[in-house]
């Protein structure tokens, strides 16, 4: 089996190679272009879908299920429920996808010939556990694998199945053995499992047989890659997917997390996508430590290592559609949002759903950096509208305006409060909500204190500051409304299996959004 061959050493990359919430990946290569789909949870439309031809650079080509039919996301559709870990395969000239509806309980197969879509509708399986994937054996024959770990052979067209639960080897004993994948290479089949739980005690082992109902033998260093009880700045790897280069040279993609703070540690942007190169070694996988810049594979411009992040986004909602980079909650009915209503602007409206509960109207981008601003420029007209920053109905810190009035709320679980206000002129208006994490420790905020600055943190010396603030644009010029701690609106306080994104949104009446502008901005220099 072809090891890893590097290129010149300057070559590296940066990791996360898809940031913020993209978690559970999974990679197949057709040629030299390789295709990389993820979870998506309640969010719709879902499993988005990425395009790269070198692993390291990946561009959003489409979501894979964009369609109601394909994807039923009931209005009570709990956050962080919904689609969980999809898999990627291409065979027979198509492209295979699989993924679980938690919401429904059912699995389903959807195909396309082309990667940006359309996709077929589904076919649906009525199976236990999540996280199922698809391998062809010598015969052709379609097998289904899924957590805890089991196998079925099925026939993916008719949507039945021919054969099992057959029993697979499960993993080192960690908790949850699931994320399970097949591979055919040489004369094994080697199946890879996660196991540990999606968190810091994630870890990927891997066994293989000379069949593909088994039995397994584990490989000799399981987990052959875990960062549990490290202090790795990237941690929970994990729920990986192995990749063939066109050059022959292997590679995994897997989930991982950037903690901030010292104690205990806090992650913001959810569970992201990664890149670790692959050597084999008697037959079996070694793969180094998971680092945020790592060496290149070959014939990839090292175009990360060398410029900034390119990671800013500007949409003027000139088009005729939206970018695939869009997500609403649980559907996006087409009479609550239209580009042509009032030409170059992004019309909402709303239908008397708060930001609270399930249904509100809100098209939002996921936090990509930990510093990073994201403005936007409506027009609220007679109704209530902003931008807010969200992990989920109730975790979230929203600038709203209404009537003369422009607002900063804080909603984090039972709390809800107003942390800074002033009037406001009618007519459209700029808001943005920028993000700042620094490691040094900030003053303790006293009660003077939020005299001086109302709505700075009270009291508290957080271990390390994730600061959000809220800034509008006046004819005076910017003011900022009020900063908050960021860690509210982190996984250890929200849960669940998201991350941060910035919404626009509209909770009473119509507004217009003339823009959305997305910049990362550099990190705060101790
Ligand atoms: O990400 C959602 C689920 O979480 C998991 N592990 O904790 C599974 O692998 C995913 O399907």
């Amino acid at each position: 089996i072809a090891s890893v061959r590097m290129t010149a050493p300057s070559a590296t990359f940066r990791n996360p190679v898809v940031p913020g919430f993209h978690p559970d990946p999974s990679v197949c290569r057709v040629g030299e272009d390789y295709y990389l789909v993820c979870s998506s949870f309640e969010y719709f439309p879902g499993v988005p879908i990425f395009h790269s031809r070198d692993l390291v650079n990946w561009q959003q080509i489409g979501n894979v299920l964009d369609r109601p039919s394909q994807l039923e996301l009931p209005s009570d559709t709990h956050a962080s429920r919904g689609i969980f870990a999809p898999t990627i395969r291409h065979h027979d000239g198509r492209f295979w996808l699989v993924t679980t509806n938690v919401s429904i309980g059912r699995h389903l197969i959807v195909t396309a010939t082309d990667p940006a879509g359309p996709w077929s509708e589904p076919v649906y399986f009525d199976l236990p556990h999540v996280d199922p994937s698809l391998a062809w054996d010598d015969n052709g024959d379609c097998w289904m694998t899924v957590s805890g770990v089991e196998s079925y052979r099925i026939d993916p067209e008719a949507g039945t199945v021919l054969e099992g639960p057959v029993p697979m080897w499960s993993g080192t004993g960690g908790q949850y053995p699931e994320a399970p994948h097949l591979y055919r290479i040489g004369d094994w089949w080697y199946l890879l499992v996660s196991e540990g739980g999606t968190h810091t005690g994630h870890a990927v082992s891997i066994a293989r047989s000379r069949s593909i109902r088994g039995p397994f033998e584990p490989g000799p260093a399981n987990p052959f890659l875990t960062h549990r009880s490290t202090d790795r700045k990237v941690q929970a790897t994990g729920h990986a997917d192995l990749v063939q280069a066109g050059d022959g040279s292997w590679w995994m993609v897997l989930l991982g997390i950037r903690a901030k703070g010292q104690w205990p540690p806090y992650h913001v942007l959810g569970r992201e996508t990664f890149l670790v190169p692959v050597r084999w070694v008697d037959g079996w996988p070694v793969v180094e430590e998971v680092e945020e810049v790592m060496a290149a594979p070959a014939g990839s411009p090292p175009a990360h290592a060398a410029a900034p992040d390119p990671g800013g986004h500007r949409d003027d909602f000139d088009g005729a559609e939206l970018a695939p980079g869009w997500i609403s909650l649980r559907g996006r009915p087409a009479a609550s949002w239209s580009l042509t209503e009032r030409p170059g602007w992004l019309t909402l409206h709303a239908d008397g759903t708060t930001l609270d509960r399930a249904g509100a109207t809100i098209l939002a981008r996921r936090q990509l950096h930990h510093d990073c601003r994201a403005a936007v420029h409506v027009d609220p007209g007679s109704g209530r509208a902003g931008l807010t920053l969200r992990v989920d109905e109730a975790h979230h810190y929203d600038l709203e305006v209404s009537g003369d009035t422009v607002q900063v709320v804080g909603r984090v679980g039972p709390f809800r409060q107003v942390f800074g206000e002033q009037p406001l002129p009618a007519g459209p208006v700029t808001l943005t909500i920028a993000t700042r994490t620094h490691d040094l420790l900030p003053p303790m905020v006293t009660a003077a204190d939020q005299v001086a600055a109302p709505g700075a943190p009270f009291g508290v010396r957080p271990t390390a500051c994730d600061m959000v603030s809220f800034e509008v644009q006046t004819e005076a010029g910017p003011v900022v409304l009020a900063e908050l701690d960021g860690r509210y609106l982190s996984t250890e306080v929200a849960a669940g299996f998201t991350g941060r994104v910035f919404g626009l949104y509209v909770t009473e009446g119509s507004a217009a959004f003339d823009s959305f502008d997305y910049r990362p901005t550099p990190p705060v220099v101790e």
